[in-house]
């Protein structure tokens, strides 16, 4: 563990702390009985193997060996996370002290910000805005805040909304600073029972209710029409839909500054932030790397425009629901012992609106929250998309390097010139070529430069790279959440967004390192397991299946797989499922969880082993093969209401028929089918000793796939499993019966 970052010369004042978790201790040492047990158990598996007397009992075994060899290999690399946990707290009253700055000052570095958004359809335009103004109302100097939209969806909806943004900003900034608002995007204010009910609250309301009017009717024709244009400027700006053959996978770069920070006022005089939109250059025959294309876009645009050595990002659904989140991140930036080699400050990303158990598992604690922890202890936690503060520095090469480029003004170290303005001719005219679809192709830039793994997934790889050169990065976990946003509320949505991950996973290991990546690149031993962690994640899939099937399919047979009670490996099997299972749960409580919601959540991990991670991987290999395309298959954030009420229920949603749902269901057919003739055998009194685990596993599986019966017979409703995915599963289901009846049957 770093313990220089802990050390603060004793007379300034603390920006921040770090305490080291007291459990780890414990970790430690479950870890090294646990390796024993799993080292005996592999043990006694070859022992199986070697003396195997017929071809299905070698097979049998041989299976178990691997599954297990993996599942052990799996469990190392999760070690990582659990052996030097830290906690922090920050400071950001001291700043000014610590660092010396004027009180009143707009001494604090300048800000940018980029959010991403990508359809108008699937992203509602209004939750970009409310979005867009909660980082406008910052506590911050706010003319040292610019915003970058990135729209790829090349739309004049979120064009106009964005100008919208700026119009009501006028007000609400305002309204924010006087009222001390801590919710300070607009949608979550006024979603809650705001407390002053002020004639002037209502009036901002108002304000706030005609503009969402105008957006929505703008988003529902598609257009934005004469009645909706009342400046030349604007006029202008929508012209790029008419004059050209404007479509959304190919149109020119459209920049537009709504506001700008030196000429803007809002109602109390104050100075704006600057706020640009950037639709950037898109061409059928050029790749545009999805949402890391956007994010090096932005980086190069905001360098000719403002180049603030700080950088936040967002997703146009992650609103930031503390005005003082930046100076919590500055504590960290700003510090001297700190600042020459941190990249960034990642925050936890937190979602809203789940349910009351969490029903899709889609909190991530672990990848979002205990995991981070963890890294942090070493060199840092990985960004993982959002709420993330960058040193724009670290980009460019390591600490002690930089990587030297084509354009100057590209660096983190080309000062911009206050007195130019952003729209100027010059400065417009380099943001146009730099947000070209092609500028990345054979410039240092694009092979050097930027957010990299880029093609389908930016976020857990771009931190790895980064600390390969030489960075570190730090968690800040404040107890207020610091940046919310919403989870899928179906569960093909929840299943699709993993699958795309795990794609994302699989393309940054086979395209960036090399597949032995422990402690390679001067990550470290630890960090480098943590990467192979992340990368194998979507190769749980294989024992899973193994083990959702084979025994139960043995055990309608009569033939025992696994250890008798009576036998010791037996305690040994016990002990590794319920001290991996126990030791989970513990996790999960210490970060706030309950029971219910770690059951649900262990259900949507054998869901999703059974479901997205086979199909990320087939997906990817396929891509790899050249026989399929892969689009990025945003998660949509429209929802409907008969959904939504479901889904406040806890019902699993399945909706309309998927092939991603087969081979779960047909699991579910085979474990229900298993333990009823087990239990069957045992009621006519045949001894089970043998056959003891495997009821057990059946069981387990059968209780977790209670809502799958459910929605399979019982529900009429629109989320019920369409009749044809079951009768493909259960057609699966009767073939794989019969393909292992052969063997078997021989062995009895
Ligand atoms: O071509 C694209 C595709 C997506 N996006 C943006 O990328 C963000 C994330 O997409 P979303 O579908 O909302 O992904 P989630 O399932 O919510 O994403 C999680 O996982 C993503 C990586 O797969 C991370 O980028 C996100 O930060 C993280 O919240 C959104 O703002 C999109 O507008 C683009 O800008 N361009
Ligand atoms: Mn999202």
């Amino acid at each position: 563990m770093d313990q220089s970052l802990n050390s603060f010369p004793s007379r300034a004042p603390l920006l921040h702390r770090l305490r080291p978790a007291r459990r780890t201790a414990f970790n430690r040492m479950f870890a090294a009985v646990y390796f024993c047990a799993i080292l005996v158990l592999l043990y006694l598996h070859a022992l199986k193997l070697i003396h195997s007397t017929t071809f299905t009992s070698f097979i049998i075994s041989l299976s178990f060996l691997v599954s297990d060899t993996f599942l052990a290999f799996l469990w190392i690399t999760r070690q990582c996370f659990l052996m030097t946990i830290v906690y922090r707290d920050e400071y950001p009253e001291n700043l000014h002290e610590a660092l010396l700055l004027k009180k009143s000052s707009s001494d604090f570095p300048a800000l940018d910000v980029f959010v991403c958004t990508a359809d108008p359809y699937k992203e509602p335009p209004m939750r970009l805005v409310s979005t867009v103004l909660s980082i406008m109302a910052y506590d911050y100097p706010t003319e040292n805040i610019s915003i970058y939209v990135s729209d790829d969806g090349g739309s004049q909806v979120t064009l106009f909304a964005c100008m919208e943004a700026a119009k009501f900003a006028c007000y609400w900034l305002p309204f924010c600073r006087k009222n001390n608002i801590i919710k300070r995007s607009p949608e979550a204010y006024f979603a809650t029972n705001y407390s002053s009910c002020s004639s002037h609250t209502k009036e901002i309301q108002k304000i706030y209710e005609s503009m969402e009017e105008r957006i929505e009717n703008v988003l529902e024709t598609g257009k934005v029409g004469g009645e909706n244009i009342t400046e030349e400027l604007e006029r202008r700006a929508f012209s790029n839909w008419t004059d050209h053959g404007f479509i959304r996978q190919h149109h020119p770069t459209v920049i537009q500054v709504l506001l700008e920070s030196g000429k803007n006022k809002d109602v109390t005089n104050h100075l704006m932030p600057n706020l640009i939109y950037v639709s950037r250059e898109k061409s059928r025959t050029s790749t545009h790397n999805f949402k890391a294309g956007a994010l090096n876009v932005l980086l190069r645009v905001s360098a000719t425009m403002t180049n603030a050595p700080i950088i936040l990002n967002l997703d146009c659904d992650m609103y930031s629901n503390d005005p003082r989140t930046p100076l919590r991140a500055l504590c960290y930036l700003l510090d001297p012992k700190l600042m020459s080699q941190l990249a960034y400050v990642q925050f936890p990303q937190i979602f809203h609106g789940i349910n009351k158990n969490d029903t899709y598992g889609c909190e991530y604690k672990r990848v979002f929250f205990s995991n981070p922890l963890g890294l942090d202890g070493m060199l840092g936690p990985n960004y993982v998309g959002t709420g993330c503060f960058f040193n724009r520095r670290a980009f460019f090469g390591g600490p002690s390097t930089i990587v030297p480029l084509e354009i100057p003004e590209l660096g983190p170290d080309s000062v911009v010139d206050k007195s130019m303005q952003i729209q100027s001719q010059s400065v417009l005219e380099l943001a146009h070529k730099v947000a070209g679809c092609n500028y990345e192709y054979k410039t240092k830039w694009g092979y050097e430069v930027g957010f990299r793994y880029g093609s389908l997934i930016e976020d857990f790889f771009t931190g790895f790279r980064l600390q390969c050169e030489g960075w570190r990065s730090v968690f800040c976990n404040p107890k207020r959440p610091a940046f919310l946003g919403d989870a899928p509320i179906n569960l093909i949505d929840a299943l699709n967004q993993v699958q795309r991950w795990n794609i994302g996973a699989l393309q940054a290991y086979f395209s960036s390192f090399s597949p032995l990546t422990f402690g390679t690149r001067s990550l470290g031993p630890f960090m480098g397991l943590a990467y192979t962690h992340y990368c194998l994640w979507p190769t749980w899939f294989i024992p899973l299946t193994l083990y959702a099937f084979l025994p139960q399919l043995s055990l309608l047979h009569g033939v025992s797989v696994f250890p008798k009670l009576s036998e010791p490996s037996f305690i040994l099997y016990v002990f590794l499922v319920l001290g991996a299972y126990g030791q989970d749960l513990i996790e999960f409580l210490i970060e706030e969880g309950t029971i219910q919601k770690w059951w649900n959540d262990q259900r949507m991990w054998m869901i999703r082993g059974l479901s997205a991670f086979g199909y990320g991987c087939l997906v990817f290999f396929l891509k790899c093969l050249g026989i399929s395309t892969y689009g990025f298959g945003l998660t949509s954030k429209v929802i409907d209401d008969e959904q939504s009420k479901r889904y406040g229920q806890g019902m699993f949603e399945f909706g309309a028929s998927s092939n991603i749902f087969v081979p779960l269901i047909t699991a579910a057919i085979i474990n229900l089918v298993s333990f009823l003739m087990g239990l069957v055998q045992v009621l006519r009194g045949r001894k089970m000793e043998g056959l003891f685990l495997q009821m057990f596993l059946a069981g387990f599986v059968v209780l977790n796939a209670l809502p799958i019966y459910e929605a399979m017979v019982l529900r009429n409703d629109k989320g019920r499993i369409p009749f044809k995915t079951t009768a493909t599963s259960t057609c699966l289901a009767l073939a794989l019966y019969g393909l292992v009846s052969l063997p078997l049957r021989n062995r009895n």
